[in-house]
């Protein structure tokens, strides 16, 4: 499904392999190990849509029977940018699928009481602004740390960008267009709501800390 205001476009990814994933994540008892396994497998099924427009270009190759022209990935290539810490859970599905991309990090984490995003690291690789970047974060909550990670990987240079994410909420969505109307966000799901803390609900809690099993 396609929602596109004039402020932006969101994807949602609602293929039922995805919704079923989703849904066992969701649950408060599955744990860390599950958890991650399965965000990497419904990150391989969000690769496969964001990389939907790829280029193809035709060239020669050779099968044992014989001659033929066949399409390969053309034009600009890939950088994969995780948003530390939670990021890195659905990077390692898009690495599967995409195994030359080249990969940044941006460290942000969230001040608990405003809510706004704190970046304490970042290393893009030299080449990126030739690169189509693909930025990745399980949650954009309130849309700050998002925004704010896109506005790092323009700061470099880059020029065409997209954000996947599992979980959106319509609160950060409707912020993150306005900061960013050129960045699509495909997403798994876009929740009901933030609560009182900026967390989302229903959604899976805090993403990190069942990725990494440190609540
Ligand atoms: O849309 P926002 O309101 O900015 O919230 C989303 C951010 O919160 C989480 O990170 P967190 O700050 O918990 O850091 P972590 O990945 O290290 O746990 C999540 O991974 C996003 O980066
Ligand atoms: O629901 C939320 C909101 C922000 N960060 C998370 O990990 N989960
Ligand atoms: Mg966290």
């Amino acid at each position: 499904m396609t929602d596109a205001t004039a402020s932006g476009t969101t994807l949602v990814v609602d293929h039922p392999l995805i919704q079923h994933k989703l849904t066992l994540m969701r649950r408060s008892r599955t744990p860390a190990n599950e958890f991650r396994l399965l965000l990497r497998e419904i990150s391989m099924l969000l690769a496969y849509e964001v990389t939907r427009d790829m280029p193809l270009e035709m060239i020669d190759i050779e099968t044992p029977l014989t001659a033929m022209k066949a399409p390969v990935l053309a034009g600009k290539k890939l950088c994969l940018v995780s948003v530390l810490r939670a990021g890195g859970g659905i990077l390692e599905g898009m690495l599967d699928i995409l195994p030359a991309a080249r990969v940044g990090h941006v460290g942000l984490y969230r001040d608990p009481v405003s809510l706004a995003a704190v970046e304490y690291y970042l290393k893009l690789p030299r080449d990126i602004s030739e690169r189509t970047a693909i930025v990745l974060d399980p949650m954009l909550a309130t849309g700050n740390s998002a925004a704010a990670a896109v506005s790092e990987v323009k700061a470099s240079g880059c020029q065409s960008i997209k954000f996947v994410c599992l979980i959106a909420a319509p609160e950060g969505l409707k912020t993150f267009h306005e900061a960013h109307p050129d960045v699509p966000v495909y997403t798994a799901a876009v929740d009901s709501h933030l609560n009182d803390h900026g967390y989302i609900v229903p959604g899976i809690g805090d993403a990190g800390d069942r990725i990494f099993g440190t609540k």
